[in-house]
């Protein structure tokens, strides 16, 4: 909801629309709907979008607000993203210490998500991954709880959630986001000419650029949300630096790389992903299955 209230504030701040030109429908979705196992483990695909897609596909909305994190690299044919919108804080932020190096000795981190328990397992392989699920408010009070000792979220949703000052955030040098994050995306019907216009008139480019890069990554490596890949793009003049980084699960192995992506380019994406497939042990590669 935070999410698509920013999405209609720019879009009546662009039009010079008042807030109640915009009606705000909520969908649940499924993600939403089980709460006590993780995501990954629920297998279903698409747990975030399906509800929407079903809802913008049947006209009882005109556009739907994502996550861009939580889309899949596959959408469905009839459906357009219409608008990236400028992109928030890409870092992850920790929260319980001061940083990774920081983590007490054996402590328990409160994450679901493969990418951060690889990740925090490569730097710190004497911490222990606990299940952590929910909204963000959820997750701060089962670490107040003493559930971990330390928790790893989006600055992004922190901040849209007004938890502006929590944690420390970590440094993209040493430690990669998730394909896509903190992008927020509007979708449309392809067909619908009159939204997508409207809708794109709050397109940022860059964002855009970057955003569909790191997807182009995913879709080469066939990787979801949740598979254990990092991966960021960097402003370099007019082009983009593209960093990915995917690790196996136990976080005991990982390989890198880097490529240089004109905007809108779609081939220097696929060609690192492949190149980092051609590169990976076994134990990465048996994560991703390549391109559809
Ligand atoms: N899958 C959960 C999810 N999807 C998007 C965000 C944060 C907001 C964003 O990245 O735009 C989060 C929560 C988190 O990772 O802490």
């Amino acid at each position: 909801m935070a999410q698509a209230r920013e999405a209609r504030t720019r879009l009546c701040a662009a039009h010079g629309w008042p807030e109640s030109a915009i009606e705000l429908v909520p969908v649940r979705a499924s993600g939403d709907k089980v709460q006590d196992r993780p995501l990954a483990e629920i297998g279903g695909k698409a747990l975030w979008t399906k509800e929407l897609d079903q809802w913008l596909g049947e006209g009882h909305i005109d556009g739907a607000v994502h996550s861009m994190k939580d889309v899949e690299t596959l959408r469905p044919d009839g459906l357009a993203i219409a608008a990236i919108l400028p992109r928030a804080d890409v870092r992850d932020v920790l929260i319980g210490a001061v940083s990774v190096s920081e983590i007490p000795r054996g402590a328990r981190v409160g994450t679901s998500a493969p990418r951060r328990a690889a990740q925090m397992l490569y730097h710190r392989p004497d911490c222990e991954i606990v299940t952590f699920r929910g909204n963000v408010a959820t997750r701060l009070a089962r670490l107040a709880a003493g559930e971990a000792e330390v928790t790893l979220l989006a600055a992004a949703g922190l901040g849209r959630l007004g938890e502006n000052g929590v944690g420390t955030p970590l440094d993209p040098d040493d430690w990669i986001p998730a394909p896509a994050q903190g992008a927020i995306g509007i979708e449309c019907r392809a067909d619908d000419a009159r939204a997508h216009a409207l809708i794109a008139a709050i397109d940022d480019g860059f964002s855009r650029a970057s955003v569909m890069a790191e997807r182009a990554l995913l879709a080469s490596l066939g990787g979801t949300c949740h598979s254990p890949v990092a991966a960021l793009s960097i402003r370099e003049g007019d082009a983009i630096r593209l960093r990915a980084i995917l690790f196996s699960p136990d976080g005991n192995e990982r390989v890198e790389g880097d490529c240089r992506v004109v905007p809108g380019d779609g081939a220097a994406p696929a060609a690192l992903a492949a190149d980092l497939l051609a590169r990976a042990t076994a134990g990465i590669s048996a994560h991703f299955v390549g391109p559809a």
